[in-house]
């Protein structure tokens, strides 16, 4: 059984006037400690779906299996990372970092430790008494995905985590990112529209389509990628095959619109 099963989502929004179909058919299993990244034109349902598999909201149909159990026992476990780092202002970086822990009870000497020592890793020594506003964005962002990592979540969802970012940035954290999932095995889930970062991070990416947002088509990154850091896999020729692939398919989706 896959670690993550999306099953038969359907998802609509309803206002007063209209129904938008933001889901329909959603099917997909996430093995663990894969890493998958959801592609696709505007308004296909990426959000949505990253949404949906927070918990943030119920799907109109259809069900999320988490590790054998369903989503509703499992939000707990969701880590999830978003384009801005929603990091307080009025608490230091080592408050901001330990507060998912101390909301979920989790808070000891030893989770702690840990999280000190994951700060470290991160190249973040010697921050843990500053205010985010001391730091730079992308220092900002090692900080909120060390606060993510802290509560050991099973999953990790990334909606846009480095576009806020100057591109030098981007491409540094994104090494960094891969290898600490990497390191710490984790299944993660990266919404992204730069194909060059969901080709440069993931095993395979899904393609969605918009009107209604669906699944259009799975990739899987080729092996001899998989194992080399982001940075380095974007010079490789079969990084610019795949690239070509997937703009060419998104083309047609575009065309066919
Ligand atoms: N709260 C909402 N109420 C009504 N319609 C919504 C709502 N949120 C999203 N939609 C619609 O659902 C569809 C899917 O939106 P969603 O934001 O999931 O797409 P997306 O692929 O993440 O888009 P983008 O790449 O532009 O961020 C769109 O047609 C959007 O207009």
């Amino acid at each position: 059984m896959s670690f993550l099963t999306v099953e038969n989502i359907h998802h609509s929004y309803f206002t007063p006037k209209t129904v938008t179909t933001a889901l329909k058919d959603i099917n997909f299993s996430v093995e663990k400690g894969e890493f998958i990244s959801l592609v696709g034109p505007s308004g296909c349902g990426k959000t949505t779906m990253l949404s949906i598999l927070s918990g943030l909201i119920q799907p109109t149909q259809g069900s999320v299996i988490i590790d054998g159990q369903s989503l509703d026992n499992q939000v707990r476990s969701i880590g999830y990372m978003l384009q801005q780092d929603y990091l307080f202002p009025w608490k230091t970086i080592e408050e901001n970092i330990l507060l998912g822990l101390k909301l979920k009870n989790k808070l000891s000497i030893e989770s702690k430790q840990k999280s000190l020592e994951l700060l470290k890793e991160i190249g973040l020594e010697g921050v843990e008494k500053q205010y985010p506003r001391q730091l730079s964005g992308g220092m900002r962002q090692r900080a909120a995905l060390v606060r993510t990592l802290a509560i050991n979540p099973k999953i990790l969802l990334l909606d846009e985590p480095f576009s806020a970012l100057d591109y030098q940035t981007k491409l540094k954290l994104e090494d960094l990112v891969f290898e600490t999932l990497k390191a710490y095995q984790k299944t993660a889930v990266l919404v992204t529209h730069d194909i060059g970062e969901a080709i440069s991070m993931s095993d395979r990416i899904l393609l969605f389509a918009a009107k209604p947002g669906r699944l259009h088509k799975i990739f899987t990154v080729p092996e001899q990628l998989r194992e080399l850091r982001p940075f380095d896999v974007r010079s490789k020729e079969e990084y610019s095959t795949l690239f070509q692939e997937i703009w060419k398919e998104l083309e047609s989706l575009e065309n066919s619109e």
